[in-house]
C-alpha cells in the first residue's frame, strides 16, 4: 500500500501544510514541537479531520480531497494512540477478536485470531484478563494486536509509547517494528522521542507551527538539524550516535 499526503489544514494562527509519500511496509515519523500540527496530519489521515486542501490516496485511490470524504470506517486505517481505549468490559482476547470482527471475520474465525495474536506477542496467559487487571505494557501490546487483526492498510501510531516506562517503550518498539515488517503495513508514528524515530522510521517529517523545516531519510535529518528545536531533539540521542550517522550516510 502506498499512502500520498498533501494537506493544507487551516488551524487557528497558522495552517499545516505537509506533503509525502510512505511506500508499503515503510514507516515515516512526524516530530514536531506541541501544538506544531502532528495529530492534526494523524487525524486527517485516519478521516477524523477534514482537509482544507489538498488530496490523501492509498494505492492511487482518492480517500480525501476537494470532492471526497471517505469516512473513517471506510478507510481501513488503523489508530494506535497513547490511551490504548480497551473495551473495559472485554478481556483481552475479545478485545482482540472485536479487532478481527471489525476487519470482516466471523465470530469464529475472529476467536481463533485472537488466540494467534495472544500468542504471537507471548501473551496467552492473560486471554482471560479484563484491562484494568493490566499493566500499562500489556494495554498497549493488546492495543497494537487489536489494530493489526483488522488488517489495516495503514497504521497510525499517535505517542503510543509515552506513558510506559523505558524498558517497556523498548519492548514495544521492537514488537512494533518486528510486527510492521512481518504484515508489510505501511504506518505513521508520532513521537516526541528520537529514540523512536530512529528505531522504527524509515524517513522524518519535522512540523514547525505548521511548517515542514525537515524532510527525509531519518539518519540525513538528525546530521544536518536546521532549526533550534532539531539541534535540541539531536542533543538528547545517545553520545557518538551523531557520529555513528554521519558515518553511515557518508559510507553508503
Ligand atoms: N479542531 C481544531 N480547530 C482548530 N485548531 C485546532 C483544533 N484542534 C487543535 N487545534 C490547534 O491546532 C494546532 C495543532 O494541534 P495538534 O494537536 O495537531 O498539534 P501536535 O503537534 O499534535 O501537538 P502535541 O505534540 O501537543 O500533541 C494547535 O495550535 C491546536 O491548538
Amino acid at each position: 500500500m502506498t499512502l500520498t499526503a498533501r494537506l493544507e489544514i487551516p488551524r487557528t494562527g497558522f495552517t499545516v501544510r505537509a506533503e509525502f509519500t510512505v511506500e508499503s511496509g515503510q514507516v515515516l515519523a512526524l516530530m514536531g514541537p506541541s501544538g506544531a500540527g502532528k495529530s492534526t496530519i494523524v487525524h486527517a489521515l485516519a478521516g477524523i479531520q477534514k482537509l482544507g486542501a489538498g488530496r490523501i490516496e492509498l494505492d492511487g485511490a482518492v480517500l480525501a480531497d476537494a470532492r471526497t470524504h471517505v469516512p473513517p470506517h471506510r478507510r481501513q486505517i488503523g489508530l494506535l494512540g497513547q490511551d490504548p481505549h480497551l473495551f473495559p468490559h472485554l478481556d483481552a482476547a475479545k478485545n482482540i477478536a472485536f479487532g478481527a470482527r471489525a476487519g470482516g471475520m466471523d465470530k469464529a474465525a475472529a476467536a481463533r485470531e485472537a488466540a494467534r495474536w495472544l500468542t504471537r506477542l507471548g501473551l496467552g496467559e492473560i486471554a482471560g484478563q479484563r484491562p484494568a487487571a493490566l499493566s500499562g505494557g500489556q494495554r498497549q501490546r493488546i492495543a497494537l494486536a487489536r489494530a493489526l487483526a483488522a488488517e489495516p492498510r495503514v497504521l497510525l501510531i499517535d505517542e503510543p509509547f509515552a506513558s510506559l516506562d523505558v524498558e517497556a517503550a523498548v519492548d514495544m518498539r521492537l514488537l512494533v517494528r518486528e510486527q510492521l515488517q512481518r504484515t508489510g503495513i505501511s504506518a505513521v508514528i508520532v513521537s516526541h522521542a528520537a529514540a523512536d524515530a530512529q528505531a522504527l522510521a524509515d524517513q522524518l517529517l519535522v512540523l514547525e507551527r505548521g511548517a515542514a523545516t525537515h524532510h527525509g531519510p531519518v539518519a540525513q535529518v538528525f546530521a544536518a538539524p536546521a532549526t533550534r528545536f532539531m539541534r535540541a531533539v539531536v542533543a538528547t540521542l545517545p553520545a557518538g550516535a551523531p557520529a555513528q550517522l554521519k558515518e553511515a550516510i557518508d559510507g553508503a
